[in-house]
């Protein structure tokens, strides 16, 4: 990390210090502590508050076994995890994964993440995130249910409608969620909106499936009208990733006229130059939680490499990585460049590499970073939550409105801190910046101990 300011370098070899060897929350915490550069130049008095040394400690963290049993009556161990990082403008809140590379440094960079991106939805909701080193690949549904049973009789302890809402991130869908709220509604005989993504027959909003992949065209679309005047409409589109954010992602970008022509998952990535079919996609994927190599049995023309990487060599004009954290580095960016990309936005939390970001500003490429441009899920939740406290539900089309309403707002709120702060267009500093001084206002207004 390369600081100017010793207050903002001191800052970051302190929690370097205090979270030896956590490399995904170091690298979150790094690149929001160089945006704020310009915010402590130009109000200095900020340092006397103390409130950047206590934003990037979270407020607390909880690990916890997860014993369950297997179909063939094994018991099995698995570690659970909650980080409720920051309650200043509102309950904790952010999503849950499933997936073996969870760690403690993982939940924490995206609980830290989380607390930006939801103070930039303008809904008062604070940042939070959680889940487990639990694999669901290969499970049958009752090893999910007995995993995700044995999870919630512990979580449900720290959660609470107006205390942390937790929700979906990888490997957490409507499935787990349903398994999750019934188990809490058992332990706490209360029927309350303590999660959100839930089923429609159960308190669910509609389009919270769609919102991560519809708000990132949504910003998107901004970004290009406003830096470019351009729009999606006839552009090839790259996107990696073949779960909740990349199929949504696809949907809305076919939809605005655009041709998208890959997807992935972990273990390759098709290549359909004639266009993603999706319906194929959404049966192989959420019908039959299968593989996405299956596609080229279905459309022969299109042709499948294994590999996660080789997807950004296909040459393209707005590449939507959708899949996992620095799944984008510096030589897949090069590849993007040479390709003539001209937008990439992070569907995916923190998908670029700071190399491959660095690179992509570099050559004048408009880039969305995550916490503005995936921040449609969690805005939708806190519709969702609304809906719940209202004990009512509104039409697709009026959550879906609500939602482009908020992506523009983002878009907005970002270029202008950008510009505000002397780096226009730039909207890593402008997502960073304006996302932090709500927090920050608020934990100055609540005093020191929080
Ligand atoms: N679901 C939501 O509402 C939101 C999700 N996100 C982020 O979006 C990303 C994707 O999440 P979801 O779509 O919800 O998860 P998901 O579990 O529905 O799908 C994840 C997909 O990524 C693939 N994948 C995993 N590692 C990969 C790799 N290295 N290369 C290529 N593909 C890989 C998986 O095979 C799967 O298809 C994550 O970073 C998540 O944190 C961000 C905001 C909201
Ligand atoms: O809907 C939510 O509460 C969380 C979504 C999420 O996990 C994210 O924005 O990364």
């Amino acid at each position: 990390m390369a600081f100017k300011n010793s207050y903002l370098k001191k800052v970051y070899d302190d929690v370097a210090a205090r979270n030896k060897g956590e490399t995904e929350f170091l690298q979150a915490v790094g690149e929001v502590l160089e945006s704020l550069e310009p915010v402590v130049e130009q109000n200095p008095d900020i340092i006397k508050t103390g409130v950047i040394d206590r934003i990037v400690e979270p407020e607390r963290f909880i690990q916890f076994r997860v014993s369950w049993v297997d179909d063939a009556g094994n018991v099995r161990v698995n570690r659970g995890f909650r980080v409720q990082f920051n309650s200043a403008i509102g309950p904790y809140k952010g999503g849950l994964r499933l997936h073996p590379s969870v760690t403690g440094s993982v939940i924490k960079f995206l609980g830290f993440e989380q607390t930006f991106k939801n103070s930039l939805t303008g809904l008062p909701m604070g940042g939070g995130k959680g889940g487990s080193d639990f694999d669901p690949k290969g499970k049958s549904d009752a090893e999910v249910m007995r995993f995700c049973q044995s999870f919630m009789t512990e979580l449900c302890k720290h959660i609470g409608a107006d205390t942390d809402v937790p929700a979906g991130d990888i490997g957490v869908g409507a499935r787990e969620i349903g398994y999750m709220y019934g188990q809490y509604k058992r332990l706490r005989n209360e029927f309350t909106g303590v999660l959100t993504g839930k089923g429609l027959t159960f308190g669910g909003s509609l389009g919270r499936t769609q919102a991560t992949g519809y708000g990132l065209l949504y910003l998107t679309e901004e970004m290009l009208r406003c830096m470019k005047n351009d729009s999606v409409a006839g552009k090839t589109v790259v996107i990696s990733g073949s779960g909740n954010v990349a199929i949504y992602a696809t949907e809305k970008a076919q939809q605005l006229g655009a041709k998208v022509v890959a997807l992935s998952d972990s273990d390759g990535y098709i290549h359909d130059p004639d266009g993603i079919k999706l319906d194929i996609v959404k049966d192989i994927k959420e019908v039959r939680r299968a593989r996405i190599k299956e596609y080229v049995q279905s459309v022969p023309t299109a042709t499948y490499t294994e590999g996660c990487t080789g997807i950004w060599s296909i040459p393209c004009d707005v590449a939507l990585p959708c899949a996992t954290q620095n799944e984008l580095d510096g030589a897949s960016a090069d590849k993007l460049i040479q390709g003539g990309v001209t937008a990439v936005a992070e569907g995916a939390n923190m998908p670029c590499t700071p190399e491959a970001v660095e690179k992509l500003q570099a050559a004048g490429i408009l880039f969305a970073p995550a916490k503005a441009a995936n921040a449609g899920g969690v805005a939708v939740s806190g519709l969702e939550m609304s809906q719940n406290s209202l004990r009512y539900g509104w039409t697709f089309e009026e959550v879906d409105s609500k939602l482009h309403d908020i992506m523009l707002g983002i878009f907005h709120a970002a270029y202008d801190a950008s510009e505000k702060y002397g780096s226009a267009g730039n909207l890593v500093m402008g997502a960073n910046i304006a996302g932090f001084l709500k927090v920050a206002e608020a934990m100055i207004a609540q005093g020191v101990a929080y």
